[in-house]
């Protein structure tokens, strides 16, 4: 899977160990900065990887950040992005099945390495359930553009 991974000084040490997992595991793996754990914004690392996804560079992209809130929050100003920031992998399962999310936030203050492999893992591996969610999403991308987000009207 093409996967783009991106992080402030925070989250850099976790993205590092993150980018390392993914890599080894066989995927095609971008890096959107940062580079180092000199500290830096959060916000346009976030967005790279954000729009790359949404530019359908890549299928999914992993952010992390001290808290994951910073990096998550600016994800998700990108049109086509549902990005959460999740604790553990059923959080991350849930995210995936209900809310088909396309970016993953990350706390490198909250979450281990060792933490992290199982909630990426269930990012990577749980598909999205559709039915009446597919609906939902569809009222997202509506909100997105403007609109009230209400279900499409029946006859
Ligand atoms: O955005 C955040 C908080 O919601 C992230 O945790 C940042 O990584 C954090 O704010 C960085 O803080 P620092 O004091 O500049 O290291």
């Amino acid at each position: 899977m093409r996967i783009v991974v991106a992080s402030d000084h925070a989250g850099f040490a976790l993205k590092e160990h993150v980018k390392a997992t993914l890599d080894a595991g066989g995927h095609q793996v971008t890096d959107v900065g940062t580079t180092s754990a000199e500290s830096t914004d959060y916000p346009s690392y976030a967005a790279a990887a954000a729009r790359a996804v949404a530019a359908g560079e890549a299928e999914r992209a992993v952010v992390v950040c001290g808290s994951g809130n910073g990096v998550t929050i600016t994800a998700n100003k990108i049109d086509g992005i549902r990005a959460v920031n999740a604790h553990d992998a059923e959080e991350a399962s849930m995210a995936r099945l209900h809310n088909g999310i396309n970016v993953l936030g990350l706390s490198q203050a909250r979450i281990t390495p060792e933490a992290a492999g199982p909630i990426v893992e269930a990012f990577l591996a749980t598909g999205f359930e559709g039915g009446r969610h597919e609906r939902r999403i569809d009222e997202i991308a509506d909100v997105e553009r403007g609109g009230p987000g209400t279900p499409p009207a029946t006859a």
